[in-house]
């Protein structure tokens, strides 16, 4: 196993560039199941998740040509439309394939996801979704069973708003009988991006990206060729590092506008975020103390929670107390044990956490438990002012962040990857 090594105490200086989206290009990938024919991918990251969608699509009887940042996906009316077991537990993403095979082939047998390090993840509302649509649904043996000739357009409304689940019916209402309103909807950019792509696809999809979505389906639909839009966290967990280490950073490609909570933080805090020509700027001063500001994680337009983890390590520097409270997933403090390793001072209780900043970290081997929550670590290891810190078991790291170790080290940052380590 691979680990990664920071030496801290740099400032970081200079331009990178952001990756495309992890959660667009998943469900993105997913999509190309609904129709015959080659459909092209550009901009995408090159990351773990991807190779295991790529490797579930050719389980799924697809042609998959996965070579970052460019994939192709072809496929004719044939498939196997079984999600197994051993793809879907590398990554609960793989449950997206649902909708699209029941809606394309009239049956699907997709392993269950359950639960992963941050919560148990259900998928109910998925289940809901397909059954509000006409699909008979029975769970055994691990595996959900899926099945209808034809799915018939209808309304959905969603008990929570869940992103993927919002996907999944989306996607099986674009080759549906019909129409199809989906009511308190997941807005984030993902999801909005997926009805683009629906949408060049053949399909009518008005509204993705608010609330409530109409989709009027289509007996088929056509591939497509679409270029995907910056990863919003990436973005963000850059602008973290770059405060939490000081210094002036540019990110190209930054997707400004769909991190007003985060960027409003930051600002609070005392870092400087501004737009310069098609960059974002990230500046802090060292030398002048962060103030700590609460945090609430909530559905976008909120405070992701893909950013806790991340903004938590930042608030570890911050003069005083600010309270992270985490809405979205019940288990995603992971991080806590191995910040207090490198000294920070965080009680948690339940779903909220008191972080009493201004204490320097010190470097230390830290394991990885989940995505965002090794992006946090190697941060941390950024701002460690003595010793150096090891992030063992990157590979969470790797299902979601493009080269992070050698993005990084363009900024000024002392981080390399050390292969195959005991982990
Ligand atoms: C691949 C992808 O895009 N992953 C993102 C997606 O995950 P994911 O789509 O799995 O998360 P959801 O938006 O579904 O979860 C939101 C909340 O709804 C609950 N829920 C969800 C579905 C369901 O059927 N029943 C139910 O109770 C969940 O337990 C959670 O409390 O959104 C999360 C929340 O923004 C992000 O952290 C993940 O990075
Ligand atoms: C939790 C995440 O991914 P997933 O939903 O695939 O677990 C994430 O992107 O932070």
């Amino acid at each position: 196993m691979d680990v990664i090594r920071i030496r801290g105490g740099k400032q970081l200086q200079g331009k990178i560039r952001v990756s495309g989206a992890k959660n667009a290009a998943l469900p993105i990938l997913c999509a190309t199941l609904l129709s015959d024919g080659e459909s092209i991918l550009r901009n995408v990251p090159a990351l773990k998740d991807i190779e295991t969608t790529g490797e579930l699509l050719r389980v799924l009887g697809r042609n998959v040509m996965v070579d970052p940042p460019l994939v192709r996906v072809a496929g004719g009316p044939e498939a196997n439309p079984e999600a197994p077991y051993e793809l879907v537990k590398q990554m609960r993403a793989s449950v997206l394939v649902l909708g699209p095979l029941v809606a394309r082939y009239g049956r699907a047998k997709v392993s269950l996801p359950g639960g992963c390090q941050i919560g148990s993840r259900p998928v109910d509302q998925h289940l809901k979704g397909l059954e509000a649509l006409g699909a008979t649904i029975r769970l055994a043996n691990g595996y959900i069973n899926a099945e209808c000739k034809r799915l018939k357009g209808a309304e959905v409304v969603f008990d929570m708003p869940t992103v993927t689940g919002t996907e999944n019916i989306m996607m099986a209402a674009a080759l549906a009988k019909g129409r199809s309103t989906l009511v308190n909807c997941a807005r984030e950019p993902e999801v909005e991006e997926l009805g683009r792509v629906l949408n060049k696809m053949g399909a009518r999809v008005d509204g993705a990206g608010t609330d409530v979505i109409h989709i009027e389906g289509r007996d088929e639909l056509d591939p497509f060729d679409h270029a995907i839009i910056s990863d919003r966290i990436e973005t963000g967990t850059y602008m973290v590092a770059a405060a939490a280490a000081g210094g002036d950073v540019l990110l190209e490609n930054a997707p400004l506008e769909d991190l007003e909570a985060v960027v409003a933080k930051l600002r609070a805090t005392g870092v400087e975020v501004g737009r310069e020509g098609d960059c974002v700027r990230i500046r802090r001063d060292p030398d002048r103390p962060l103030r700590a500001v609460d945090v609430v994680t909530a559905p976008h337009p909120g405070f992701p929670t893909d950013m806790q983890a991340q903004f938590m390590v930042l608030m570890c520097l911050a003069r005083g107390t600010s309270r992270i409270v985490e809405t979205i997933f019940e288990n995603r403090f992971m991080h806590v044990p191995e910040l207090r390793r490198m000294g920070a001072e965080i009680d948690t209780d339940g779903h909220t956490a008191h972080v009493h900043g201004g204490r320097p970290l010190s470097g230390a081997k830290v394991m990885a438990t989940d995505l965002r929550a090794s992006a946090s670590l190697v941060i941390a290891g950024l701002l460690a002012t003595e010793g150096e810190t090891e992030v063992l078991r990157v590979y969470h790291l790797d299902r979601g962040y493009e080269y992070m170790e050698r993005k990084l080290a363009t900024l000024g940052a002392d981080t390399v990857r050390i292969k195959g380590q005991p982990g």
